[in-house]
């Protein structure tokens, strides 16, 4: 079954198509791995799915629910980590957590399984504007996981995380599926990043979707393709290379 689906989902900003035609499958309780480069499209694909930003034209279900019809019920599924997360610089992430936790009603136990899930635990004192960029990752993931909504959103969440800190949140959001039920779309511009967290990926360029399917799929399609296969991220930027030279969009 497909927790989100796009048919067709364009955005363009005046004459320039930041998203064009998209047609994405994204399976219930898997990993979906959102690969491109900058600029390829994937925040703006996001933020269409919360409701942040209104397509050109298309459509997308997510749950079965239909966008705007449905905006506020698919709002409350979806967990959202994208961009560099807001958040309050003078309270502790303790404290900023505890807001999330009230607006959701959750239970006050939430705060504190959250700042563990994540590895915030000692630092939940801590002023979130003395929180270096790796605990603000964190605290941001802290936010999105806090409710376990069904559905997570989470644009570049590794990024300015050192690597002990990227094994960790990637190895976390592999367990998602798993121990929440929940369904995550992630997005990267690293093959090895996505290689390592996801069943399915999606491969985006100048907003178009190039590839979509298992990463065998994805190497049998290279493998017919021409590309070498040998080591994914080859295969990726060879796929993105030649996408470019025919013209990119
Ligand atoms: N509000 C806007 N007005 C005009 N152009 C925009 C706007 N938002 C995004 N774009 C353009 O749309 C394109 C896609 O941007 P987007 O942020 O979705 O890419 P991305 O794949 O998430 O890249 P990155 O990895 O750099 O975050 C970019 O060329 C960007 O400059």
């Amino acid at each position: 079954m497909n927790m989100i689906e796009t048919r067709n989902l364009t955005k363009t900003y005046g004459d320039f198509t930041a998203v064009s035609h998209l047609n994405m499958h994204i399976q219930k309780r898997r990993v979906y791995g959102f690969l491109g480069p900058n600029g390829a499209g994937k925040s703006t694909t996001m933020k269409m799915f919360l409701g942040l930003t209104r397509p050109t034209e298309g459509q997308f279900y997510i749950d079965g629910k239909t966008y705007p019809k449905d905006r506020m019920s698919i709002l409350k599924e979806i967990g959202s980590f994208i961009e560099s997360p807001a958040f309050y610089g003078n309270l502790t992430g303790e404290e900023n957590l505890e807001i999330i936790q009230k607006l959701l009603g959750l239970p006050k136990g939430s705060v504190s399984d959250a700042l563990e899930l994540v590895g915030l635990g000692p630092f939940r004192k801590r002023l979130a504007k003395k929180y270096s960029l790796g605990m603000k990752q964190r605290l941001g993931l802290a936010g999105a996981l806090i409710g376990h909504p069904p559905i997570l959103l989470l644009d570049e969440p590794t990024n300015g995380l050192d690597p002990a800190g990227i094994h960790e949140i990637r190895t976390l959001i592999r367990s998602l599926p798993r121990q929440y039920d929940c369904t995550v779309l992630v997005s990267s511009h690293l093959l090895p990043e996505v290689e390592l967290m996801a069943d399915d990926i999606g491969i985006l360029n100048h907003g178009r979707l190039l590839f979509e399917g298992t990463l065998d799929d994805l190497k049998a399609s290279a493998r017919n393709a021409g590309f070498p296969t040998d080591n994914l991220e080859d295969t990726f930027l060879a796929m993105i290379d030649a996408d470019n030279q025919r013209g990119g969009r």
